[in-house]
């Protein structure tokens, strides 16, 4: 196991079970006893071949799935349990489909200002203000897509790319514990995914995030982050980080995929 040079960890999980489908002829016992604790200010790149566990450790830790033994941890408070809603106003999502995260009725207007409003109580007052459009204004434009021209467009009409910047802007508004980037470029064409890459590396290093990114890209996994996990069958194979992590090549990691290959009997 990896030693972390901070020892209060941000996100812990501790002692992991998740089965599916138990007691039938299709049992999968995918996580036994699974440890994983990332410090604050961590950007930790998640790969691993399909299957490997990696959307459903995502799962149990934003809720859409509930171990069925261990504890996961957030700023110390157990949140294993917790209902999503509530642990949405501390993590961050981008989805991999960039028809989430944004509601494509809404303009981008309506969008920043529901993303505003997220954990507090809605008041009599719905419009948005002079002042507040001035500071979506200046936030849209460090996207530099031009968005702040077109906060009246549906953001239905915008492309893929646009939506994953601005999902992401909407993510990380306002304070949040975690950013989960979930194969937020695998659905973006190469020069899109080029500026979300760029995008999501400004934002986590000015806001001082914590992110945790899922990705099948291996250049992106080495270029970006500190520190990158290897997933397989529910373990984490490979957990490198900083010097270890820069020393890594692409050709390194398909050697370790293939050697895994190779040990679950598969020709490659
Ligand atoms: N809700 C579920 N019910 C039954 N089986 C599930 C469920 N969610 C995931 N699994 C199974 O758990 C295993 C891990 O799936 P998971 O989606 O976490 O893998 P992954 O590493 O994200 O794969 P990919 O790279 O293809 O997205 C797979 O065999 C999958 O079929």
């Amino acid at each position: 196991m990896l030693v972390e040079r901070k020892s209060e960890p941000l996100l812990e999980f501790r002692q992991i079970d998740k089965t599916f489908h138990s007691g039938t002829v299709s049992e999968l016992k995918l996580f036994d006893h699974f440890d994983l604790s990332v410090p604050q200010g961590r950007f930790v790149c998640i790969i691993g071949s399909n299957g490997s566990g990696k959307t459903t450790l995502l799962n149990l830790l934003c809720g859409g799935e509930t171990p069925d033994a261990g504890n996961i941890f957030l700023g110390g408070r157990e949140i294993t349990r917790e209902p999503e809603h509530v642990r949405s106003r501390r993590i961050g999502r981008v989805f991999q489909d960039p028809s989430l995260g944004t509601c494509p009725q809404l303009t981008i207007l309506e969008n920043l200002s529901l993303a505003d409003r997220k954990g507090k109580r809605y008041g009599l007052s719905r419009g948005v203000s002079r002042k507040k459009i001035d500071e979506y204004r200046s936030r849209l434009e460090l996207l530099k897509l031009g968005l702040e021209d077109q906060l009246d467009l549906p953001v239905a009409n915008l492309s893929g790319g646009q939506r994953q910047a601005l999902a992401l802007l909407i993510c990380t508004m306002t304070p949040i514990d975690l950013l989960i980037l979930d194969e937020h470029t695998a659905a973006l064409d190469p020069s899109s995914s080029e500026n979300v890459m760029e995008l999501t590396r400004r934002f986590v290093r000015e806001k001082r995030l914590t992110a945790l990114m899922v990705t099948h890209n291996l250049r992106f996994a080495l270029a970006y982050g500190d520190r990158l996990v290897m997933m397989h069958r529910g373990k984490a194979v490979l957990d490198v980080c900083d010097g270890e992590k820069n020393a890594l090549k692409i050709h390194d990691l398909t050697e370790r995929f293939n050697e895994i290959s190779v040990e679950d009997g598969n020709d490659v």
